[in-house]
């Protein structure tokens, strides 16, 4: 299977001489789900904003759809994740002032490219937001907002969705909601999608979990159910002395 993402010996310390990452080589096939999971202070974000292209790694390699993202300047890392990468976080970081379909076309706009709008309006009404088009933000439920900003990241057919915590600011019914659609998004669109996550229930909506402690790959878990990552959690918070 195609590798959508790979990252290779990845290490980052930060300025405070904080090592986040030491040493991390992992894949993320095409059409995948994957969570990534550890203790607070694994390097949980640093790991998805360096495969990301929003962070540089202190050293080695971020292969994305086959193109290395740390052999380009930074001018072109921008632009190659404006247009190859979807994000979501969990604040939606959606624009207040624009409405729901402005906000889908916004990776268009920043690419410089034009609207498509029958393909924005076609992704809003597959995710039942196509009577939403000309709402703002704050007129919309935190799960409706979350869909709005899955919605933008499907826009660029990026080659990977990254997701920070897409869960953390919804409601059970909603947060189900989310991840159901991450997951058909995946299964019925072939895209791939590599999530942060603390929760054990939203993680078992992946295909694989991968497990961070103290910067390092402490293993991986397929076809998870919440018990099981929530058990090996419980393991690693032991080894690392950091509660889960
Ligand atoms: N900008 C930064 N400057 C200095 N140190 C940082 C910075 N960002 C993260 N760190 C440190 O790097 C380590 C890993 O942080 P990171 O945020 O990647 O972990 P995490 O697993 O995502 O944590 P959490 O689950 O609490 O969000 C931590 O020790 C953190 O304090």
């Amino acid at each position: 299977m195609a590798e959508a993402v790979r990252l290779e010996s990845l290490y980052k310390t930060y300025d405070n001489a904080v090592t986040a990452l030491d040493g991390v080589t992992a894949a993320f096939a095409d059409g995948t789900f994957t969570a990534v999971m550890g203790p607070s202070g694994s390097g949980k974000s640093t790991l998805l904003h360096c495969a990301a292209g929003l962070d540089r790694p202190t050293g080695g390699r971020v292969f994305i759809g086959g193109t290395e993202l740390t052999a380009t300047t930074d001018t072109a890392m921008t632009r190659f994740r404006r247009e190859r990468v979807g994000f979501v976080f969990q604040d939606y970081n959606l624009l207040p002032a624009l409405t729901v379909e402005q906000n889908v076309q916004l990776p268009l706009r920043l690419a410089g490219r034009r609207a498509d709008r029958e393909r924005g309006r076609a992704i809003l009404d597959r995710l039942g937001l196509g009577d939403r088009l000309e709402q703002r933000p704050d007129q919309l439920s935190g799960g409706q907002r979350q869909r709005v900003a899955v919605a933008r990241a499907l826009l660029t057919e990026p080659a990977v969705i990254f997701a920070d915590e897409p869960t953390g600011a919804l409601d059970l019914r909603s947060a189900r909601e989310v991840l159901t659609l991450l997951r058909s998004v995946v299964r019925e669109h072939g895209r791939t999608v590599v999530m942060v996550t603390h929760d054990p229930m939203a993680a078992a909506y992946a295909d694989s979990v991968l497990f961070l402690a103290d910067g390092r790959l402490a293993g991986s878990l397929t076809a998870p159910t919440a018990d099981a990552v929530a058990e090996r959690l419980a393991h690693l918070g032991d080894l690392t002395g950091v509660p889960a």
